[in-house]
């Protein structure tokens, strides 16, 4: 696996979406757009606000979600809220987003509408961002959900999936691991010790269930992006 690691959170913030950007305007220049798929959660709001400002011809870029937590987009909880509070905005409000919350009741409803928009984002994906959780979840393919086996499974015949984790608030939306790995260039995106300390975990284990992260650790060639 390779690694980027910054000397600081700031300092990966605008390595990071320099990167990004940097693959964007590739992925333009060869096939007259480019997809991004990025994670919820804590640890990308800095580097989001830093690729915001990034130029590019972000008319051409389709920004959709790894996973959604099936509340309205307006709930603090929404990851639709922190990408729109966090990316889309100065350059970057140019951008096409495709959002997993729809007017479904719940997740399990609301997977057939998420597929059917599916086709709007440029596939492979150009740039994928993952995050992991603490026990080792990543998109929202958590160990602790009944779906995790569908979610892991390859053959899995959906791009996305309703999970219901019991170690964590809502039902989700998540991309499958299959669509996932459906990717020119994916990433592993932690900062702090902690966070080191459970990818370590993964990395001395190869069991899937267990850790869904090492799911794509084992079958992805996936660039670690971390600082302290
Ligand atoms: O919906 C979500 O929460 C994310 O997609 C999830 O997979 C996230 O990447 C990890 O839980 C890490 O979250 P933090 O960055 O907040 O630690």
């Amino acid at each position: 696996m390779k690694e980027s690691n910054f000397p600081s959170v700031d300092a990966l913030n605008k390595g990071f979406a320099e990167q990004i950007a940097a693959l964007l305007r590739d992925g333009i220049a060869a096939r007259g757009k480019a997809s991004l798929i990025v994670s919820g959660g804590r640890t990308p709001q800095g580097m989001f606000a830093q690729l915001s400002e990034q130029t590019l011809d972000w008319s051409k870029v389709v920004i959709s979600l790894a996973d959604e937590r099936w509340v309205d987009a307006t709930d603090d909880a929404s990851n639709e809220k922190m990408v729109r509070e966090h990316l889309l905005k100065n350059k970057a409000a140019e951008a096409r987003f495709v959002g997993l919350k729809n007017a479904a009741a719940d997740a399990l409803q609301g997977v057939a509408g998420c597929v059917s928009e599916f086709k709007q984002i440029p596939a492979p994906f150009d740039v994928v961002i993952l995050g992991m959780g603490e026990d080792g979840h990543t998109a929202s393919l958590f160990p602790c959900s009944a779906q995790i086996k569908q979610g892991l499974d390859l053959n899995y015949p959906e791009p996305y999936l309703a999970v219901q984790p019991t170690t964590a608030p809502h039902w989700r939306m998540s991309l499958s691991l299959a669509a996932l790995l459906d990717s020119r260039k994916l990433f592993l995106h932690l900062t702090g010790e902690g966070k080191k300390a459970v990818l370590n975990q993964a990395l001395t284990g190869t069991d899937e269930f267990e850790m869904p992260i090492r799911a794509v650790l084992q079958r992805a060639d996936v660039e670690l992006v971390w600082a302290p």
